[in-house]
């Protein structure tokens, strides 16, 4: 007899059924029902108070859930026990964490090395690699109390990872810092990814969410209103924005944009450019251009723009979060 081949199945890392934390009488985190895959890196997002450290502190074991059922990596969170084999798991950087002021760079991550049980070779070659991973090198044997901010969250960010944990749940990881440290900060989460780990971020700041997340969830009064693919949702809720500009008046060309069909929004921007949503297809789109050379419009400028998470967060109804 022939077995049946096995039916592969892609196992979830995260997956919560009516989750809820309830404070006093108010639903911080309600009915809360999360999935997220295998390699995603999913940015959680919504206006202060939504419920997303207190979503993110039950996923991190650190707080125990009023209802619902947490699965990490297909094992049940079991309520009032240890759960050490989900624990090693996860890698939970909170947005207040804790240094030692007075250790070095290489203490600190060797502290924390061995409490996850790391011994040596694989200890150093461990610290070495998160190091190298923040790009903390030149850091290495100097005082923590002596790092910038940027510095000290890439430490943070080491810390979490220390251990190699598969899922990590970061929450306002980027909060206070300037754009260049952010951008080196977008940059390990994607060193991260690469290396097999999934990730969930909370953050405010929506451009860097577009930048690396593969999907978004969205939280509003502790429920999670939305949950999708990026992509997704660009295509969902997405219009193409075509910027034009020429010699002549900006108004003139407004009024003769105006006038084609498939043109919903038309407005004159700061910089006497126009901008306007187009409903119709490329040759459509190419018909408009060309219409508006032949009737004598001296056009300078005329592409597509894609519209940002913000933009679409704002079309969606939600509540602006930056
Ligand atoms: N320990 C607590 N005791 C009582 N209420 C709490 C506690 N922790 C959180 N809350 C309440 O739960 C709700 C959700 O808070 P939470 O911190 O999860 O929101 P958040 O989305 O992370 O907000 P922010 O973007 O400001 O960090 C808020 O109304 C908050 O006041």
């Amino acid at each position: 007899m022939t077995e049946a081949p096995a039916v592969e199945t892609t196992q979830l890392i995260v997956e919560t059924t009516q989750l809820t934390k309830q404070f006093d009488d108010q639903n911080a985190v309600a009915a809360v029902n999360l999935q997220i895959s295998p390699g995603e890196i999913y940015g959680l997002i919504g206006p202060n108070g939504a419920g997303k450290t207190t979503l993110i502190r039950m996923l991190a074991t650190i707080d125990e859930p009023t209802a619902g059922e947490i699965h990490i990596g297909g094992q049940r969170l079991i309520r009032d026990q240890a759960n050490p084999s989900i624990k090693q798991q996860i890698g939970f950087l909170p947005d207040d964490f804790p240094l030692y002021d007075d250790l070095t760079v290489w203490d600190y991550l060797d502290y924390f090395a061995r409490l996850y049980y790391l011994k040596e070779p694989t200890l150093t070659q461990r610290i070495q690699e998160v190091i190298e991973l923040v790009s903390l090198e030149d850091k290495q044997r100097s005082p923590i109390r002596q790092l910038s901010r940027g510095m000290k969250q890439r430490l943070s960010l080491a810390r979490t990872v220390i251990h190699r944990p598969t899922l990590l749940l970061l929450d306002e990881p980027v909060s206070g810092l300037d754009p260049i440290a952010r951008i080196q900060y977008r940059q390990t989460i994607k060193a991260l990814q690469r290396q097999g780990m999934t990730i969930l971020i909370s953050s405010h700041i929506l451009s860097d969410l577009e930048d690396f997340c593969t999907a978004i969830g969205i939280m509003e009064q502790g429920r999670l209103v939305e949950s999708s693919q990026l992509r997704a949702l660009y295509g969902r809720d997405s219009q193409r924005r075509i910027i034009t500009a020429s010699l002549g008046e900006a108004a003139a060309l407004q009024t003769a944009v105006q006038a084609f069909d498939g043109v919903q929004v038309c407005e004159v921007l700061p910089d006497q450019k126009i901008g306007f949503a187009f409903a119709g297809t490329d040759v459509e789109l190419a018909e408009v251009l060309r219409s508006l050379i032949q009737s004598g419009h001296a056009i300078t400028e005329f592409h597509q723009t894609q519209e940002t998470l913000e933009d679409i967060f704002i079309k969606l109804g939600y509540q602006k979060t930056a």
